[in-house]
C-alpha cells in the first residue's frame, strides 16, 4: 500500500496541510484528559497537529477541562449518545481534518517526543497502520505499576506487546496505535466488539493488503485499570473476545492464545495431585511465583510492587483463563453466535453522519413521498467484480426483496420505447439480425466513450427508476428493502436510499473474477472500472463496508449489519 503519495503529502503537509490528528474517546474521565492534554502541550514536535476529543455519553464530562487548552492546543470537543470506543474513534475519525490519525486512550500520557518519532517512523520506512507499546511512569501508584509489569513482561503474555520488534504482524492495540485516513476509510475503522476491536481492526487490515507494524519508540505511558476489581474484569473480557476473534478468523488463531487456560487448567490439577500427595507440579507453580517477585522487584526496585505483581499475574492468568474457556465452550461446543454470548461485549454501532433521507424520490413522471413508503431502503453498491451482485442474491437467499439493478436494466432496455432510443442513439448495427440488442458490442461503444456512456445512462436510468418505484410500491409493506446498483453513487440514486453498504475485494481480485465470470480480458474490466467512481469515494459515502474476500467473512458481515439495521 506503500506509495510515494505519502512522501509529497509529508512535505506538502510540513508547509501547510496537518498530518496528524489525534484522537481521544472518552468516557467519564475528566482527569485523565487533563493529564494527558497536559502532556501534549509540551510536545516537542514542530508542526501543526489537531486534537479531536470524542465525549462518548459521559455523565461526567471533560468539555470544561478540554476549553482550558482551546489557545493551547488546536482541539476539537463532541459530544455523542454512548456507543463504546471502538465507534467513538471512527466518530472522530470522521470528524478529523489530518492524514494520519493516531488513537490514544484516555488513560495514557504522551513523552514529549511522541509525534516526531512517529513521523520519523513514517518517513523512514511508511505503514498504514502502527502499534506502539507502553511504560509505567514513575508517579504511578503500586498496582497501576503492577499490573504494568504483568501486562508487558517476558514472564507473561505481555512479552509479545512491550517491545519486539522481530513481529512481522504486530497487532495495534487501541490505547496506542495510528492508522492512515486511507486505511481507515477503506476498512471503515473499528467494529463493535469490545475488547478486541483492535485485533480485529488489524486482521481486517491485512486481509485488504494493508501492513501494520511496532513503532518501539512510540511509547506511551498507559495507567491502565486502577483497581484490582477493574483489572480482573478487563482480563475477563480480553479472555472472552479471544474465541470470538479465533472463529471470525480462524487462519489467524495461535495455539499461544491456550497458555492463560493450560496455566488455570494446570494449577487445578496441581492441586488434585496434593491427593496423591504429588506436590511437584504445585511446587513449580510457587518457584514462578517467587521468578514473578523477583524480576519485578528488580525491575520496579521495589519488593512492594514485586508483591503486588504476583497478584497481578494472577488476577491477569485466572481472568483471561477462565473467561477464554468459557467464551469458547459458547462459541465452539454450545455454537452460540458472538452476540448471542456475551451480547455485554458488543456495541450497537451508531452510524454517524448519515444523510438525511430524502422527503421524496423523484423521477421525470412520478414522486413518491417517502413517508408513503414505509420500507427502509438499503443500497447495496461496489465496483465490477465486488461481489455486491453475490450479496444481494445472499439477502434475497434469507428472504429479503431485493431490487438488482443489473438485471432490472437488461429487462427495461428491451422494452420496446427504451430499445428505440437506444437504437436512435447508437444506429441499427446494434441490433443483430432478430433485433435483440448486442450487449458487447454497446459495451465495447461506451466504455471506450465517457460521452456515449452518458448517452447511454440517459435514456436507461430514467426507465430504471421508474420500473424500481413501481417495484417499491408493491414491496411497501417490507420493512426493509435492497437496491443493489453498481452505480448507485454515479446515477444519483443513492439519494434514495436510507442506508448505503459498499462491498469491495482487493482489486486483482475483483479483476480475476469478473475474467473467469464473463470470460472476459483484464483490459475489458479495467475499462469498466475507469469508468466507475474509487472505493475510496463509495466508502466515504457509505454507512457499512462489506471486505468480500471469503464468501464465509462475507456472510459474517451481512449478519452484523442486518443485527444494526433491524434497531434502526
Ligand atoms: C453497456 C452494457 C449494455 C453492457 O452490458 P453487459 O451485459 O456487458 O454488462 P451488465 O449490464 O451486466 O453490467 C455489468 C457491470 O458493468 C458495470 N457497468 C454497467 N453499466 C455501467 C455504467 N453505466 N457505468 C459504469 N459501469 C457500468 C457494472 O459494474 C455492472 O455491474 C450495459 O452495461 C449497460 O447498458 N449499461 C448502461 C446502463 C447501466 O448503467 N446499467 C447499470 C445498472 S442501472
Ligand atoms: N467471496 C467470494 N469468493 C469467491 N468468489 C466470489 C466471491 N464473491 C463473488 N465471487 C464471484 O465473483 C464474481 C463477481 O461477483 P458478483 O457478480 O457478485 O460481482 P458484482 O460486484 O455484482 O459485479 P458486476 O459489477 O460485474 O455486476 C462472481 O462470479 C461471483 O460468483
Amino acid at each position: 500500500m506503500w506509495d510515494f503519495s505519502f512522501f509529497i503529502c509529508l512535505i506538502f503537509v510540513k508547509k501547510s496541510k496537518m498530518l496528524f490528528s489525534i484522537i481521544i474517546p472518552v468516557y467519564n474521565r475528566p482527569d485523565e484528559i487533563n493529564e494527558l492534554l497536559e502532556s501534549l502541550c509540551v510536545t516537542t514536535y514542530k508542526h501543526k497537529f489537531e486534537v479531536v476529543i470524542v465525549e462518548d455519553g459521559s455523565t461526567i464530562k471533560c468539555e470544561e477541562i478540554v476549553s482550558k487548552y482551546q489557545d493551547k492546543l488546536q482541539i476539537s470537543y463532541y459530544y455523542k449518545e454512548n456507543s463504546g470506543p471502538g465507534d467513538s474513534r471512527n466518530y472522530g475519525m470522521k470528524k478529523a481534518k489530518g492524514e494520519y490519525f493516531l488513537i490514544f486512550d484516555s488513560d495514557c500520557i504522551i513523552p514529549p517526543n511522541y509525534l516526531q518519532e512517529v513521523e520519523n517512523e513514517l518517513t523512514h520506512d511508511y505503514v498504514d497502520c502502527f502499534g506502539g507499546p507502553d511504560k509505567a511512569l514513575k508517579s504511578f501508584s503500586t498496582i497501576q505499576k503492577a499490573i504494568n509489569f504483568a501486562m508487558t513482561s517476558f514472564l507473561t503474555t505481555g512479552g509479545i506487546r512491550g517491545g519486539s520488534e522481530k513481529l512481522e504482524k504486530f497487532q495495534p492495540r487501541s490505547f496506542n496505535m495510528g492508522i492512515s485516513k486511507q486505511a481507515f476509510l477503506a476498512s471503515q475503522g473499528f467494529g463493535n466488539i469490545h475488547p478486541g476491536e483492535d485485533p480485529d481492526l488489524s486482521i481486517r487490515l491485512w486481509k485488504m493488503g494493508y501492513k501494520t507494524r511496532l513503532f518501539v519508540k512510540a511509547f506511551v505511558y498507559h495507567k491502565r485499570r486502577i483497581d484490582w476489581d477493574k483489572f480482573s474484569i478487563q482480563v475477563s473480557k480480553f479472555g472472552k473476545a479471544r474465541p470470538i476473534l479465533n472463529h471470525w478468523y480462524p487462519e489467524y488463531a495461535k495455539i499461544m492464545f491456550w497458555l492463560p487456560t493450560l496455566f488455570v487448567l494446570g494449577f487445578y490439577f496441581s492441586l488434585f495431585m496434593l491427593v496423591f500427595l504429588i506436590d511437584i507440579p504445585i511446587k513449580l507453580y510457587f518457584i514462578y511465583f517467587v521468578f514473578i517477585f523477583v524480576v519485578s522487584a528488580i525491575q520496579n526496585k521495589s519488593l512492594k510492587i514485586g508483591a503486588y505483581s504476583i497478584i497481578a499475574v494472577w488476577k491477569q492468568f485466572f481472568g483471561y483463563g477462565q473467561g477464554f474457556l468459557e467464551s469458547f465452550f459458547r462459541i465452539n461446543i454450545l455454537r452460540q453466535t458472538p452476540q448471542e454470548a456475551f451480547p455485554n461485549l458488543f456495541f450497537a454501532q451508531q452510524i454517524t453522519d448519515i444523510e438525511k433521507p430524502n422527503e421524496q424520490i423523484v423521477t421525470e413522471n412520478t414522486t413518491v413521498k417517502k413517508e408513503l413508503i414505509k420500507s427502509k431502503i438499503i443500497g447495496i453498491t461496489g465496483g465490477i467484480g465486488s461481489g455486491k451482485t453475490t450479496v444481494a442474491k445472499y439477502l434475497m437467499h434469507l428472504g429479503y426483496p431485493v431490487y438488482i439493478s443489473d438485471i432490472e436494466a437488461k429487462n427495461v432496455m428491451q422494452q420496446k420505447n427504451v430499445l428505440l432510443q437506444i437504437v436512435e442513439k447508437f444506429g441499427s448495427a446494434i441490433l443483430d439480425t432478430k433485433g435483440v440488442l448486442q450487449r458487447e458490442k454497446l459495451a465495447s461503444i461506451v466504455f471506450n466513450n465517457p460521452e456515449k456512456l452518458s448517452q447511454l445512462n440517459a435514456i436507461v436510468h430514467p426507465a430504471v427508476k421508474q420500473h424500481f418505484i413501481e417495484w417499491l410500491k408493491n414491496n411497501q409493506d417490507k420493512p426493509i428493502v435492497f437496491k443493489e446498483a453498481a452505480i448507485l453513487f454515479e446515477s444519483g440514486s443513492y439519494k434514495d436510499c436510507d442506508f448505503i453498504i459498499t462491498v469491495t475485494a482487493p482489486m486483482q481480485q475483483r479483476i480475476e473474477r469478473v475474467m473467469k465470470r464473463d470470460n472476459t480480458t483484464s483490459e475489458k474490466v479495467v475499462q469498466r472500472i475507469n469508468n466507475q467512481i474509487s472505493d475510496e469515494e463509495r466508502i466515504a459515502k457509505s454507512n457499512f463496508v462489506i471486505s468480500n474476500t471469503t464468501l464465509k467473512e462475507t456472510e459474517k458481515q451481512i449478519f452484523e449489519i442486518l443485527e444494526i439495521l433491524k434497531n434502526k
